[in-house]
């Protein structure tokens, strides 16, 4: 006996094999699927009927500070910089554990209200950012973000840190959370810093989540103080490979990308942050031409102002079209691809694919509304004409969080009544 069969509905698999199945199940057994196709005959407790629906894999957003719900609209139309080190370090100085826990919740429960089953996160506190995702049931690969702005102290410090949360964390949750070693970037973490943190993440068998190239700052800041930019640095100190996640990647020449495709480095796209603190187009339609595994992330919620990977695939896709002045580029399959598939090998997780044996994570979308209608290309849907608000029920690990726009994993208006406390108290913190 199965523990769920979604039926009835047009099943998006993103595996090239099985395609699209327009009336097609989904099977359900101990969290993984076990049976996608046409009919099964299996039998099952629950029976979930999705006729008008789209059922997907969950998105995965691979590049998020979950904590930063709470400063979501507090720092708008800024300058990066000055945004960073005048209004977003001074706030985080002064967060708690428990700030942290309940702004984490909060990013929770609108990444499963939004559709997205898996997040990678880099922030601070992060124990009760794991809590929040131990809680809440998503998945999640955490990191502790590292700066050790080139001091030796404090490089020991950030570096125990991280293993410290690594060995806390790395597996649990019934291997929902998994963990990365996070270096914030080349240019806030000193070179000898950055060789050390690679060389512990080998040994470990960590993965990396790191700012890449954000900036055009960041470029003129390493070739003047190394006379390279960060991609050549990283490779210089043997940093890259499949191991590697580098969030953002605007600055990039056709040389750097090269060099990204060949070490096979998973690049995070986020393109509503990007435009917002209008650092910059990325190449995306270079690198995906080039091989490389791009795939997309909404950043923390001062940079975006919400973690809805819906509206980051709908940016993606214009953005790229404006970018390059070419409306092929970018097409809806490819970004879904983006947001699916290829955000799951970038965090080295079995999900990101309707298919046997893969984790049951996946989302249900519900298609009869108006702005939805008629339907002619279910990708092109999904991606131009959908939003987070149209997911209709969210499953990870085979466990449904929320079904019918209901959330079952958390007490939501809790949730909400605390995080608007938490950030009133934050505030008055901060002014004073
Ligand atoms: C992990 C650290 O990364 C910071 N952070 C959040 N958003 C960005 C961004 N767009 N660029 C660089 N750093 C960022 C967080 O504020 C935290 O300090
Ligand atoms: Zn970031």
């Amino acid at each position: 006996m199965a523990d769920i069969i979604i039926k009835n509905a047009y099943v998006l698999t993103m595996d090239p094999d099985l395609g699209d199945i327009e009336n097609g199940v989904v099977v359900i057994e101990n969290g993984l699927i076990k049976e996608v196709g046409r009919s099964t005959g299996s039998t099952a407790d629950k029976i979930i009927d999705a006729r008008g629906c789209v059922v997907m894999p969950g998105l995965i957003n691979t590049h998020c500070h979950a904590g930063m719900t709470l400063f979501r609209g507090y720092a708008d139309d800024m300058h990066l910089k000055e945004w960073l080190e005048d209004r977003i370090w001074p706030a985080e100085a002064k967060l708690t554990d428990d700030d942290i826990h309940i702004g984490s919740l909060l990013a929770c429960l609108e990444m499963i209200r939004s559709g997205t089953t898996s997040f990678a996160d880099m922030y601070i506190h992060m124990d009760r950012v794991a809590q929040a995702v131990k809680e809440s049931g998503i998945r999640a690969a955490l990191s502790y973000g590292m700066i050790d702005f080139g001091s030796k102290e404090k490089a020991d410090a950030e570096l125990k840190e991280g293993s410290r949360f690594v060995s806390q964390w790395n597996g649990k949750a019934d291997g929902r959370i998994t963990t990365m070693y996070g270096p914030h970037a080349p240019n806030t973490c000193s070179r000898e810093f950055l060789i050390r943190v690679k060389e512990q993440a080998v040994k470990d068998k960590i993965r990396i989540h790191i700012h890449v190239l954000e900036t055009e700052a960041e470029l003129n800041y390493m070739k003047e103080n190394f006379g390279m930019c960060s991609i050549h640095f990283l490779k210089d100190i043997d940093f890259w490979g499949t191991d590697v996640l580098a969030a953002h990647c605007v600055w990039l020449s056709d040389g750097d990308i090269k060099i990204l495709a060949e070490y096979g480095v998973n690049i995070s796209h986020n393109p509503v942050s990007n435009m917002k603190l209008a650092s910059g187009i990325a190449p995306v339609a270079k690198l995906i031409a080039s091989g490389a595994n791009v795939c997309l992330g909404t950043d923390g919620c001062a940079s975006n102002n919400n973690l809805d990977m819906f509206e980051e695939m709908k940016t993606a896709a214009l953005l790229q079209k404006v970018g390059t002045m070419d409306p092929t580029a970018l097409p809806a399959r490819q970004v879904l691809e983006m947001a699916t598939v290829n955000g799951a090998k970038a965090l080295g997780i079995k999900s990101g694919v309707l298919k046997e044996g893969h984790n049951a994570d996946m989302i249900i979308v519900d298609m009869r509304k108006p702005h939805l209608t008629p339907l002619h290309d279910v990708a092109s849907q999904l991606v131009y004409a959908a939003s987070g608000k149209d997911v209709r029920t969210t499953i990870v690990a085979g466990k449904v969080l929320m079904e019918d726009f209901m959330v079952t994993c958390l007490d939501e208006q809790d949730i909400l009544g605390k995080a608007v406390q938490t950030s009133k108290n934050l505030a008055s913190r901060i002014d004073s």
